[in-house]
């Protein structure tokens, strides 16, 4: 097990739901409907790729100008000007707004991808990802270029199943180069890993409290695996050791997305 500080670098904060809504939306409008909808339900938002190639900076302004993510750069409390986030209910801090999960996966030379973390840092995300696969000195260019941002690195994707990984030249289980890369990242400074609930019981047993452990390939019982392959349900990522369920289509695809976070939220929550 790999030394370091004996706390996990970040959880959800007392009484919020484990949960990183994935808005993986077309445009902008669409992310902040589904936002409006998703935020009491979440402790973290996450704008992706498909996202922030359209909408850009500003829809983490808007955002934030609605006070659906927490102040950038702070940790989360309730943001006054979102009645939906009471400070506190009882003596629990359960009105936090959610954080920003910035998911650009950068994956470049060290200068390149320094550059870029610098930029993305005046957005004030909680998380930004890198692919571990980058190599220790990118994943250190990352955190030294923002020492305030959770550098989260991404292991193997979820969407690789053992063929579809060799296939990429990686030999072996696709748990072998997870552990490899998790170890990697985690000496090079980051301080959050994304694996897939397959794996995150071996990570947290590899990386001990050392680390903030994200999983996507999260499915409820029956829902649609779509490109996921390597998957479980909340419950299982969640007992297994995961601080922060990935959940997108799920919960944006369903008829009422609000109706599916908050369902989920209350299943997941006590579990923490
Ligand atoms: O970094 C990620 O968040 C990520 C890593 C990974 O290995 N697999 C993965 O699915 N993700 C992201 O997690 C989300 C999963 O979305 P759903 O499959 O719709 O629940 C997407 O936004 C992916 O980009």
């Amino acid at each position: 097990m790999l030394s370091g500080p004996a706390e996990r670098p970040w959880v959800p904060p007392a009484g919020r739901p484990p949960i990183a809504v994935a808005l993986d939306a077309p445009d902008g409008a669409t992310a902040l409907q589904w936002a409006r909808a998703v935020a009491p339900h979440a402790a973290v938002l996450k704008v992706g790729l498909e996202l922030f190639l359209r909408a850009g900076a500003a829809v983490v302004t808007a955002l934030r100008d609605e006070g659906l993510l927490a102040p950038g750069g702070r940790p989360a409390v309730g943001v006054p000007s979102n009645p939906a986030f009471p400070l506190t209910d009882g003596d629990q801090e359960v009105g936090a707004a959610p954080e920003l999960f910035l998911d650009l996966k950068l994956h470049d030379i060290p200068a390149t991808v320094a550059g870029g973390m610098r930029s993305l840092a005046v957005l004030g995300p909680r998380f930004v990802t890198v692919h571990a696969a980058g190599g220790a000195a990118m994943v250190r260019a990352a955190v030294d270029a923002a020492p305030e941002v959770h550098v989260t690195a991404v292991t193997v994707l979820t969407s690789l199943d053992d063929r579809a990984l060799a296939a990429t030249g990686l030999s072996g289980p696709p748990s072998d180069a997870v552990r490899r890369l998790a170890v990697l990242a985690v000496e090079a400074g980051a301080r959050a890993i994304v694996c897939s609930p397959k794996e995150v019981s071996m990570v947290r047993a590899e990386l001990g409290e050392t680390v903030t452990l994200i999983t996507p390939g999260v499915r409820p019982e029956g829902a649609e695996r779509a490109d996921q392959a390597r998957v479980a349900t909340p419950e299982r990522a969640l007992s297994d050791g995961s601080d922060l369920l990935v959940i997108g289509r799920p919960i944006t695809s369903a008829v009422d997305p609000a109706v599916a976070a908050a369902t989920l939220a209350t299943r997941v929550t006590p579990l923490r």
